[in-house]
């Protein structure tokens, strides 16, 4: 927003006795140096006490070099319209003024506070998005254009970037970071109510497509929620009887790249509507519960990623990056007093203990003093938040405020938190591989030294034998010796780097050639499991589930009548009997007890009949069982079976990295066919 939207705003008659504010004045009202109580006052409010914080001394943005940059936590200030419920309360009026990058909180004229002085705070950006009718007003595309952009345009340079949403609950953070009706595909999608999140992921998509052929891309997405402390996978296919995924995950601190989440989902897209799906589906799951002030409000603090990575072909090691970008719509902070039952109550303590960290860390990092202790691992939210916050990203925070008098405090708090968080420095390296780094280096050096001898003999022809004494032959021989060694160092580098790439590409030619394998061999099993009726029992501690499922399919042509006998006789006795690999086992559902049988040890001809040397088996109990019925089995590899299906062999040298993914995907999924189906019917894992 280039002007201010100052001139709409009601005249403060109180403090300004009827004249609407100018220029000057603003100016003389900025940054307080005390604050004037009113005459018999009884104490003072908290949040007015610490007012001479507000803009604190920003320091500028540092390059140390073209890869690395120091810089300031950009903060943007965004003042959403009254609400109907606002608008209600007798009395309660429109106290936010605007300034260019100015917000002055003038006290209600009716104040019940004691408390009668202007409060000027300064920022990056501030978005007026009071009156959509006001050719002032802050639209969602302004909002995204301002802060959604810059850290776009840091990603695809390779710098970790983050965007939190901070303020009071019901102020406005979902909306901007979401849009309006954030499970809606046109509201998502729509050019008005469309948020941040979005307009990013569309922009990047649209970008990736401009991109030139030789450039590979990947986007990987991931999407959870921190709700009481505990971290939820928001898209996750687990989920518990109310269809949400609620399974809580563990966070872990790796050596070098900090803190992560143990088994989080992450999802490889290729296009905006398939990376849509998994934003409105995680919308979906995320925790909501009415607040006082917000019908809508989310109890969760939320965190989109999305992990670009970018790689170019054989000769151009400058261009592979890698940048994580952290989308976080934080929980509203709500007054506990208002709350209206017990586990309410507990959700605002989390939130608030977060949020409290999060402030904790913010004062801390603000302070800047060396070695100083930053309690970020005090809430889950700041440990996972911990490079955005003063670490390895180009961070900003979007703080949003309602314009209300009955929001003052929790207004004026807001704009401190703010105001206070703009003082971090964090430092941002982009990031690439080691080698890549080191062959940029080399070929810098080279240019250098390059430019330096020409330099040299330039000068040596003008000036010819005189001046050009002993000493200088001595410096171009020594920056020539200087230049032959580090061209031999940068060609060494270059040569080990091509034959990692030949290597890479091979391994991945061997894994897509063993992906068409793997995709071969599940069609045909599918096939044969949909023309099999009997039923099946497989063991989950088989290591390789197909070739298990295999053995079961195919039983032995050899043992097939005496097999055909004890399937009988187990049929008439309501036992299950299955055979795999030389074994026959029978269980008895009911009883929850097995047998196993080798087929070679049989002697059956001792006996009278099957029936009476079936009698003499040993049973054995079943620790425990679950069943799922054929067409589930079908289901689930029909799922595996179409998550190879988008495998097919391509250019792409992230390839190794997705077929790593998509492995660990299958066997969760192995995992997840047997530990979470429930309706027993004709399949039965025993688990003994
Ligand atoms: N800039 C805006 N323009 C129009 N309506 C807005 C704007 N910001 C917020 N609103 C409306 O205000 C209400 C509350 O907004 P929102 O849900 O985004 O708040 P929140 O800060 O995310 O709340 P909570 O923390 O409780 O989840 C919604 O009905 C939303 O549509």
């Amino acid at each position: 927003m280039s002007t201010s939207p100052v001139k709409n705003f009601t005249p403060r008659k109180r403090a300004l006795q009827g004249t609407p504010l100018t220029n000057r004045q603003l100016n003389q009202l900025s940054t307080p140096k005390s604050i004037r109580l009113v005459p018999n006052s009884v104490g003072t409010p908290e949040c007015f006490t610490k007012v001479l914080l507000e803009t604190p001394k920003v320091t500028s943005k540092r390059s140390r070099d073209q890869f690395d940059e120091e810089c300031n936590l950009r903060v943007a200030v965004r003042i959403r319209p009254m609400n109907a419920s606002e608008l209600a309360i007798v009395g309660c009026e429109d106290v936010v003024r605007v300034k260019d990058k100015q917000i002055i909180v003038c006290p209600p004229k009716c104040s019940s506070q004691n408390v009668s002085m202007d409060h000027t705070f300064s920022y990056d950006h501030v978005f007026w998005s009071i009156d959509e009718k006001n050719p002032l007003y802050a639209k969602q595309e302004d909002v995204f254009m301002t802060i959604g952009v810059p850290l776009l345009n840091s990603a695809f340079k390779g710098f970790n970037a983050c965007l939190f949403a901070y303020g009071q609950t019901g102020s406005g953070k979902t909306y901007s970071m979401m849009g309006r009706n954030v499970c809606s595909v046109n509201d998502i999608d729509s050019e008005e109510f469309s948020g941040i999140t979005p307009r990013f992921c569309r922009e990047l998509f649209k970008r990736v497509s401009e991109l030139d052929d030789d450039c590979t891309v990947s986007v990987d997405v991931s999407y959870f929620e921190i709700y009481n402390e505990k971290i939820h996978d928001l898209l996750a296919n687990t989920t518990n009887q109310s269809g949400t995924s609620k399974v809580p995950l563990k966070v872990r601190e790796h050596p070098i790249l900090g803190p992560y989440i143990v088994d989080l989902t992450s999802h490889t897209v290729k296009t905006y509507p398939e990376l849509r799906e998994f934003l409105i589906s995680g919308n979906r799951n995320r925790a909501v519960a009415s607040t006082a002030m917000n019908d809508f409000s989310s109890r969760s603090h939320s965190i989109f990623s999305i992990e670009l990575g970018q790689s170019r072909s054989l000769n151009d090691t400058d261009n592979s990056r890698r940048s994580k970008v952290s989308l976080v719509d934080l929980a509203g902070s709500e007054r506990l007093g208002s709350s209206t039952n017990d586990e309410r109550m507990k959700q605002g303590v989390s939130i608030n203990k977060s949020l409290l960290t999060l402030g904790k860390c913010i004062s801390a990092l603000a302070e800047k003093r060396k070695n100083h202790f930053i309690p970020y691992r005090e809430s889950v939210l700041t440990w996972l938040l911990r490079e955005s916050l003063g670490g390895n990203s180009l961070t900003s925070m979007l703080a949003t405020i309602s314009p209300s008098s009955s929001h003052l405090d929790e207004t004026l708090s807001t704009l401190r938190y703010a105001c206070q968080a703009r003082t971090i420095v964090n430092r941002a390296t982009i990031n690439e591989s080691p080698h890549d780094r080191l062959i940029r280096e080399l070929r810098s050096e080279v240019e250098r030294l390059r430019a330096l001898r020409r330099n040299f003999e330039q000068r040596s022809s003008y000036s010819q034998s005189s001046s050009f004494n002993d000493t200088n032959n001595s410096e171009i021989d020594e920056i020539k010796t200087k230049l032959s060694e580090t061209e031999q160092q940068l060609l060494e580098a270059q040569e080990i780097w091509e034959q990692r790439f030949m290597e890479s590409r091979q391994n991945q030619i061997r894994e897509l050639a063993e992906a068409e394998k793997y995709k071969v061999e599940l069609e045909s099993k599918v096939r044969i499991l949909n023309s099999v009726n009997d039923d099946l029992t497989l063991s989950p501690y088989k290591t390789n589930f197909l070739e298990e499922l295999e053995g079961v399919l195919t039983d032995s042509e050899s043992s097939e009548n005496f097999l055909e006998q004890v399937k009988l006789w187990c049929r008439e006795n309501d036992l299950i009997c299955t055979y795999n690999s030389g074994t026959i086992k029978i269980v008895n559902p009911t009883k929850k007890k097995h047998s196993l049988l080798p087929l070679e040890m049989l002697h059956v001809k001792e006996f009278d009949n099957i029936s009476d040397f079936l009698n003499q088996l040993q049973w054995i109990d079943n620790r425990c069982s679950k069943s799922l019925t054929k067409a589930e089995v079908v289901a689930s590899m029909n799922q595996i079976y179409q998550l190879l299906e988008g495998l097919q062999p391509s250019e792409d040298s992230n390839l190794s990295l997705l077929y790593a993914k998509v492995n660990k995907m299958l066997q969760k999924f192995e995992t997840s066919i047997i530990s979470t189906l429930t309706r027993p019917k004709t399949v039965t894992f025993n688990l003994d």
